[in-house]
């Protein structure tokens, strides 16, 4: 190609080094992701176009080399590794070594000799060689050459140089200039060492022109680094194997620094973490989430690997599978094909095939043997709101230092358990809620004489075991305590096993928190910018110490919440600025996605909603995406969530109800508008980011400048843009929470908000869970004892019997008659003194939570 657009010969100087032709291949179209990430394609996608004069790098640039290199328009002519070690040595408030911003270890000026330019000759031909033999890649291949397979074959850099990183080149002396040995690169590693190296130093003078050069731009340093015949390139050689860095002197420095190595077939990919180097063979790892179904029916023997907590909640279920139907018509194109896609995916016998009960000796089998999915259950698998597909197995408890339950059995076998069950309220609030590191903070609960030892416990009863194993995974409590908590009758069984029917996602049913599923829809727009993809393992985050990430240093404060996904810590950036981030094991790229595309929705064309979505929706100012786990990085809300809010205030006055349950159904009417399902609607996801204004007034009920809520939590969020219509089966599951359709099986999609909306409606007004009643549609009902002197309560009522009896789908209510109903009552009922009264005691308990959490 290049000969063809360039025929006077220019294109050996316009493509010195293999990037360079690379760089050719790059789709950087508008509109589409960004699939190339060679060193220098991934600097220019990633550093912005800077016209201001201010360098445009962090709040802390020092280093000359941003200013120069990358904060210039077109941004051309540094690799990756500098930036990095620029960042790094940023860290420190250091500059770069300016002897070593080309290539990061040039030395002395090498004087070309002989028997380099045979080597080079020797090298050319070798490429054209290599060339010439493999079939030619079309431009679209190229372009999509950071697909899986590619990036297993890669090996990323330590984020900071490793100590060795430092050390001076092992050859720049003088008079080892004279006496330097030729070998020439090749990507066959084999015979790497039979053959000869080039060497090719540069001089300080060579190092300052080359700099200048590249500044000025592209085109120039291009040919001055023809005339001159040294490369300043420090990219690496991909497909020809060579890398031109070994004319560098660069050999070990390529090693240490270079984004991508191939070693061997494709089958090896070393990764290299800052301490450790491994050899792994490409994992194509699957969790397709199964549980066991409590159903004692189901046959399960006893001896079957047992489960603790972690993996998602679906079933596979042998009747369902009999009397399969493939569920509704799919009526748009992108649907029925994803749907397609997904089904073959199951049937070709991958790795994501769910097992199917009739042979589930086989499906045991199996799954130990290979090591992944169902096996990887046996061993605590992931709790998560993503479907982990595609993901190397973490055992999420040993992830974050805690103890494996095999451990801890071991070690209750010498030491009697010391655990201590709290009163019954108190438990069974724990019980029922899964994120309330906080709220339990603030409860001091009596001790309780310590349950019966878990060996104690019948273990031959299969659905007693399976359902502890199932409360485990949703509730993020230890199987141990809850089965503890079931032989004493403390725990909620009743209502679980009515509903184990419920529990299954049937063969051909879209499952719509598929990993697949979601990165389809997810490769169809464009990366969120502040997304930012590491291939290295997550680093690990603690209480009271930094964590770097992505160049960034967070001073890692507290834990100020835990959900059954995720970690939240309350830190500070090296803006001084305090943030909550949200660690979450195994790493959800779909939650910054889905808060990216519903703030895009939501102020496409509407100017006015900017505030809405800025007050109301969950923003991630950084997501750093490692292979492991992702650190999404939130602004700090210090009042707490709705959940603490009705903790803390147990009769509320009708006026604040009002005044948060509006809001709250505003909001939820937008992201309905913009064709998400939250999917996991409930208190504890509703942030209370501000304190009431005192000088509100009648009128603050319907403004857009008195939001007070936002929601959190998008890591099961369903994007229905591309599904529309699409009906789901299954459960959402988060318990007291699964909607009345989730629990028949019926279809289901925007029935799973509505019903957390009244869910939660008779949290923030009674503090206790309502429980679902009713057996049929028309009778649904939430025993919710509202008191009768709030005045509210006939409206709340009348919503809540609104949302849970809902037809089908097709007779979704309105939200906008919800909000009317509560903006009529308002209307007819507000009274000044009561409404600054309950402002008042709003914003005490604000201060409570404020101070609750600053300890
Ligand atoms: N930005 C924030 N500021 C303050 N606290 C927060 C913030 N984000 C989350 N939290 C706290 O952390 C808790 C858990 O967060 P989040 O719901 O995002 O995690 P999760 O693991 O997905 O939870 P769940 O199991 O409820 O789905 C929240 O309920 C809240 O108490």
């Amino acid at each position: 190609m290049a000969d063809e657009y360039f025929p006077d010969g220019r294109a050996a100087a316009l493509f010195a080094s293999p990037d360079d032709t690379l760089d050719v291949f790059r789709d950087n179209a508008p509109g589409r992701r960004m699939k190339r990430r060679s060193s220098v394609c991934h600097l220019q996608q990633v550093a912005p176009v800077n016209t201001a004069k201010e360098a445009a790098f962090g709040p802390r640039t020092k280093t000359k080399l941003r200013s120069e290199f990358i904060d210039v328009p077109g941004t051309f002519g540094v690799s990756i590794e500098e930036f990095r070690y620029a960042k790094w040595k940023d860290t420190f408030g250091e500059d770069v070594d300016p002897h070593r911003r080309d290539s990061g270890i040039v030395q002395a000026k090498h004087q070309v000799a002989a028997n380099d330019r045979c080597a080079r000759e020797e090298v050319e031909n070798r490429i054209a060689s290599n060339l010439k033999r493999r079939p030619p890649l079309s431009p679209l291949s190229e372009a999509n050459a950071d697909d899986e397979d590619e990036k297993r074959s890669r090996i990323y850099s330590p984020l900071v140089p490793t100590k060795d990183a430092t050390r001076p080149a092992l050859r720049n002396s003088k008079t080892f200039q004279d006496n330097i040995p030729t070998i020439t690169l090749s990507s066959d590693t084999k015979s790497a060492s039979s053959k000869e190296i080039s060497y090719n130093q540069l001089d300080d003078s060579d190092t300052e022109e080359k700099l200048k050069t590249m500044a000025a731009g592209r085109e120039k340093a291009r040919t001055s680094s023809l005339s001159s015949s040294t490369s300043s390139s420090t990219r690496t050689a991909k497909s020809g194997g060579l890398d031109l860095m070994a004319e560098n002197n660069c050999l070990e420095a390529h090693a240490m620094f270079s984004e991508t190595v191939h070693i061997g077939g494709p089958e090896k990919t070393m990764v290299i973490s800052d301490e450790t180097m491994s050899i792994k063979p490409t994992e194509v790892s699957s969790n397709f989430s199964v549980l066991c179904d409590p159903d004692p029916t189901m046959n399960l023997t006893h001896d079957r690997p047992k489960k603790t907590s972690g993996g998602l909640n679906m079933v596979f279920d042998e009747l369902a599978l009999v009397e399969e139907s493939i569920g509704e018509a799919v009526e748009v194109k992108t649907v029925s094909k994803i749907k397609k896609d997904l089904e073959d995916t199951r049937l070709g016998k991958s790795l994501r095939t769910p097992p199917t009960l009739g042979d589930e000796d086989d499906m045991f089998d199996d799954e130990l043997i290979h090591g992944h999915g169902f096996g990887k259950i046996t061993h605590g698998s992931i709790v998560t709101s993503t479907p982990a597909a595609g993901v190397a197995f973490v055992d999420i408890e040993s992830y974050f230092g805690n103890k494996s339950e095999a451990d801890r059995e071991e070690e209750e076998n010498v030491v009697q358990p010391k655990f201590v069950v709290p009163t019954g309220s108190t438990f069974n609030k724990l019980m029922r809620r899964k994120s309330q590191a906080a709220a339990a903070q603030a409860q001091v609960a009596p001790p309780a004489p310590p349950p019966p030892a878990p060996k104690q416990v019948p273990a031959a009863n299969s659905s007693i075991d399976c359902l502890s194993d199932n409360l485990g995974r949703r509730l993020s409590l230890g199987a141990d305590e809850i089965r503890a908590a079931i032989v004493a009758g403390e725990a909620e069984t009743t209502g679980i096993l009515n509903r184990r029917r419920s529990e299954i996602i049937r063969k051909g049913d879209i499952n719509p928190w598929d990993e697949t599923l979601r990165r389809r829809l997810m490769a169809t727009v464009r990366a969120p910018i502040n997304m930012h993809e590491f291939q290295e393992r997550a680093p690990k985050i603690q209480a009271n110490r930094d964590c770097e990430v992505g160049g960034e240093v967070f001073h890692i404060q507290t834990l100020i919440g835990q959900g059954g996904y995720a970690k939240v810590y309350k830190a500070v950036n090296e803006e001084k600025k305090v943030v909550a981030v949200k660690y979450e094991v195994p790493s959800c790229s779909w939650e910054v996605y889905i808060c990216d595309q519903m703030r895009n929705r939501l102020i496409k064309d509407r100017e006015d909603r900017v505030k809405m979505a800025d007050w109301c929706i969950m923003k991630v100012m950084d997501a750093y995406v490692f292979s492991t786990a992702s650190l999404l990085v939130n602004e700090y809300h210090e009042y707490g969530t709705l959940l603490e809010y009705a903790n803390s205030m147990k009769d509320p006055n009708w006026h604040i109800s009002c005044f948060l349950l509006t809001q709250m159904a505003r909001i939820l009417k937008e992201v309905h508008a913009c064709n998400i399902i939250h999917g996991d609607i409930k208190p504890d996801n509703f942030m209370i980011t501000r304190k009431i204004d005192p000088n509100w007034d009648k009128d603050a009920l319907m403004s857009n400048d008195t939001f007070v809520v936002k929601i959190i939590d998008w890591g099961r969020a369903i994007d229905m843009m591309q599904l529309k219509d699409q009906t789901f089966k299954g459960r959402a599951g988060t318990e007291d929470f699964d909607s009345p359709e989730m629990i028949d099986g019926r279809p289901w999609n925007y029935q799973a908000d509505y019903f957390g909306f009244a869910a939660t409606m008779a949290v923030v007004v009674t503090a206790k869970y309502g429980k679902l009643t009713g057996s049929k549609v028309g009778e649904y009902s939430l025993s919710c004892d509202i008191k009768r002197r709030n005045a509210l309560r006939n409206t709340i009522f009348d919503i809540i019997k609104k949302f849970l009896n809902i037809e089908s789908v097709n007779t979704l209510p309105d939200w906008s008659e919800a909000i009317q109903q509560f903006a009529d009552f308002w209307e007819t009922n507000f009274d000044g003194s009561s409404w600054r009264q309950a402002i008042a005691k709003f914003n005490e308990v604000c201060d409570l939570a404020a101070t609750n959490h600053k300890q």
